[in-house]
C-alpha cells in the first residue's frame, strides 16, 4: 500500500491549496480528484461565470454605446461567447496541469501524486479510490476533505438541466433563451440574471423567496441593482410566493401567490434553480467513520474535524463559500498539522464580489449584519458623482459606504462599494480591518489619482471632520450619520 504523509480529496480551489502547502513543508501528499481538476472554482463556477459576465458586460456596453461609437448594434452570437467561455476554461485548467505535472519535476523528491478517480475514506487512515484501473487503497497519516458542493434543489422542482437548469447544467443551453425565470436571488441568481440581460437577447423573470433579491444585503445597495435590472427590462417578483413550477410541452409553467390570495400564472423558455448549495460529503466515508455533521456541513474546529487526523477545508464545512475561503482554508489545515500556522483563522475581514451591474465589493460587516449584532456604529458614504474617475468614466453610478465603531477609535466595521472598479477599492480596507486600525492611516495616506479609491480616502476625512468636499453643501452626495438606538442621526460634519 502506497503511503502518504497527507492525502487530499478533491481537487478544486481547497484541495489544490492543500496540497500545495503539503509541498512547501516537504511531506508526500495525494491529491485525488473525481471529475476536472479545479472544481466549481473553474468549471461551472467562479472562472466559467465570471468570463460569462465579462463578454456580458462587453455586449451590454457596446449595445449602449453603439451610436456614440458608430458601431451600430453588435451582437453577441450565443455560439461564440459560449466557445469562449469554454476556451478561459480551458486556459485555467491547462495551466494548473501544467503546474501539477511538473512540480517533481522541478521541486524534486517525488513529493506529489495526482490520482484520478473517485475517493472514499474507510478507515482514519486509509482512503480507497476507485480510478479507470481498478480500486486502489492508499495509507495517509493525515486526510483532508475538500469534496466542495453542489447545487442545492427543492423537492417539487422539476430539474432535467434541458429546460429546468443548476448552475452546474447551464452549459448544456444552445441559445440564449426567449425568456428563462431564476429562481433564488441571492449571489448565483442575480449574477445571472445581471449576464443574460445584459446579452439583451432573454427576458429574465427573478423570483426570490425573501420579500427582495440579495435579501441579506443592504437596501441602498440592492435598490442599485435591482434599478439597473429593470432598466434592463428584468422582471421582479416582489410580495409573492412560488406555488409551483412544472414542465407543460416546451415551457416552463410557474405559479405565483401574492400576498392578497390571488394567483397569477407565468410560462417561460426555461428557469434556472439557484436556492443555494450544499456540501458534498454523501458516499464519502464509511459508517464507521464518525465525522461529526449537521444539515449545513462538517463541522470542523478550524478546519480540524471530530477525528482528530481528518481535515475538512472548502465548501464542505459549514461556512462560507468562495474560492479565497476554501483557499485559506486548505493552506491553514496544513500549516496546523505540519507547522504553526503564522495566523490565525478568521473570517471577518474577507472580502467578497458579486459581479452584477454594476459589481459590488464587500469586506467585514455591512448594517445588517452590524444591526444582528446590536452594534452602535457611524456610517459614511459618497457618492461616484463624487470621484473625478467615476466622471472620466463616464459612469457615475454607484457608492462608497464604510462603517467605523461609534467611537473615538473609529474601527473600521466593513465597507461596501457599488460601482465601477469596485473589486479594486476594497483591500486597503481590508487590510486594514484585519490589522485592526482605525481610518485616520487611510485618510492620510497618498492615494493615486485619478482612482475610484480617493473615495475612500475621502470617506476617512470625512470621519476625521475634514473632508475635501463639504457634506454641508453636497448633502445628497455625502452622508455622515450615526445609527445608535435604531435611530439614524445626521453627525454635523462642515
Ligand atoms: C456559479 C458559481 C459562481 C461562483 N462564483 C464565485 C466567485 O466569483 N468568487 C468566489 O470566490 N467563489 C465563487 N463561487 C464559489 C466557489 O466556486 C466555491 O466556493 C469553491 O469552488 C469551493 O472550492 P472547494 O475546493 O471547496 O470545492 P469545489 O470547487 O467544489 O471542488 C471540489 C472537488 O472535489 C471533487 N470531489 C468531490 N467528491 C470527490 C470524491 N469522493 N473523490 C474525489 N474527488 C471528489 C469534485 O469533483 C471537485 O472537483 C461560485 C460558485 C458557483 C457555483
Ligand atoms: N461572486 C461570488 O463570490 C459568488 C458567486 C456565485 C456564488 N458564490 C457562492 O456560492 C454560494 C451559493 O450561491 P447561491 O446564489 O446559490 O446561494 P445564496 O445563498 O447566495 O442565495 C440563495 C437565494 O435563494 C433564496 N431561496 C432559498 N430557498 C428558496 C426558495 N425555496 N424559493 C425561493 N428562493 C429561495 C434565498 O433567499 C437566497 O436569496 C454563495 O453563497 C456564494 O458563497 C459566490
Amino acid at each position: 500500500m502506497k503511503k502518504y504523509d497527507v492525502v487530499v480529496i478533491g481537487a478544486g480551489p481547497a484541495g489544490y491549496a492543500a496540497a500545495m502547502r503539503a509541498i512547501d513543508f516537504k511531506k508526500k501528499v495525494a491529491l485525488i480528484e473525481k471529475k476536472q481538476l479545479g472544481g466549481a472554482g473553474i468549471h461551472h463556477g467562479a472562472l466559467w461565470s465570471k468570463t460569462w459576465w465579462e463578454l456580458s458586460r462587453e455586449a451590454n456596453m457596446l449595445r449602449k454605446h453603439g451610436d456614440t461609437l458608430n458601431t451600430g448594434s453588435v451582437e453577441f452570437s450565443f455560439k461564440n461567447v459560449k466557445s469562449e467561455v469554454r476556451k478561459a476554461v480551458k486556459e485555467r485548467m491547462e495551466q494548473l496541469e501544467h503546474h501539477m505535472h511538473n512540480i517533481n519535476v522541478s521541486i524534486g523528491d517525488g513529493l506529489f501524486d495526482f490520482i484520478q478517480g473517485n475517493a472514499r475514506v474507510i478507515d482514519t487512515n486509509q482512503v480507497s479510490i476507485n480510478t479507470a484501473d481498478g480500486i486502489e487503497t492508499v495509507w495517509a497519516d493525515y486526510i483532508i476533505l475538500a469534496t466542495g458542493s453542489k447545487p442545492r434543489k427543492l423537492p417539487n422542482i422539476p430539474i432535467d438541466e434541458e429546460m429546468v437548469f443548476t448552475s452546474d447544467g447551464l452549459d448544456k443551453l444552445e441559445s440564449f433563451p426567449k425568456s428563462m425565470v431564476i429562481l433564488g436571488a441571492g449571489v448565483i441568481g442575480c449574477e445571472f440574471a445581471t449576464i443574460f440581460s445584459n446579452f439583451g437577447h432573454t427576458k429574465v423573470h427573478l423570483i426570490d423567496k425573501g420579500d427582495r433579491i440579495l435579501p441579506f444585503e443592504d437596501e441602498d445597495v440592492v435598490k442599485v441593482i435591482e434599478r439597473n435590472l429593470e432598466a434592463k427590462d428584468v422582471l421582479v417578483h416582489r410580495n409573492s410566493r412560488l406555488i409551483d413550477m412544472r414542465k407543460d410541452g416546451d415551457m416552463v409553467a410557474y405559479t405565483l401567490e401574492y400576498t392578497d390570495g390571488s394567483k397569477e400564472v407565468f410560462r417561460v423558455e426555461k428557469a434556472l434553480v439557484s436556492v443555494g448549495r450544499v456540501p458534498n460529503y454523501e458516499n464519502l466515508f464509511d459508517q464507521t467513520i464518525d465525522i461529526e455533521l449537521d444539515n449545513r456541513g462538517i463541522i470542523d474546529d478550524r478546519t480540524q474535524t471530530s477525528i482528530s487526523n481528518i481535515y475538512a477545508v472548502g465548501d464542505i464545512t459549514a461556512d462560507i463559500s468562495l474560492v479565497n475561503v476554501g483557499e485559506l482554508e486548505g493552506r491553514y489545515a496544513i500549516e496546523r498539522i505540519f507547522g504553526k500556522p503564522e495566523r490565525d483563522l478568521i473570517y471577518e475581514n474577507i472580502s467578497t464580489i458579486m459581479f452584477l451591474s454594476p459589481e459590488v465589493a464587500g469586506v467585514g460587516m455591512n448594517e445588517i449584519q452590524a444591526r444582528e449584532k446590536g452594534l452602535e456604529y457611524k456610517v459614511v458614504s459618497i457618492d461616484y458623482s463624487c470621484i473625478p474617475r467615476a466622471i472620466a468614466m463616464r459612469n457615475t453610478q454607484g457608492f462608497i459606504k464604510i462603517l467605523v465603531t461609534n467611537d473615538d477609535s473609529q474601527r473600521i466595521l466593513g465597507m461596501r462599494v457599488v460601482g465601477e472598479h469596485a473589486s479594486s477599492a476594497i483591500q486597503a480596507v481590508a487590510l486594514l480591518i484585519s490589522m485592526d486600525r482605525g481610518i485616520k492611516e487611510l485618510a492620510e495616506l497618498i492615494h493615486p489619482h485619478p482612482s475610484i479609491i480617493e473615495g475612500i480616502q475621502e470617506c476617512g476625512r470625512m470621519l476625521l471632520g475634514k473632508p475635501m468636499l463639504k457634506p454641508a453643501v453636497l448633502r445628497n452626495a455625502m452622508v455622515c450619520k450615526t445609527y445608535t438606538n435604531g435611530k439614524y442621526a445626521d453627525l454635523m460634519v462642515s
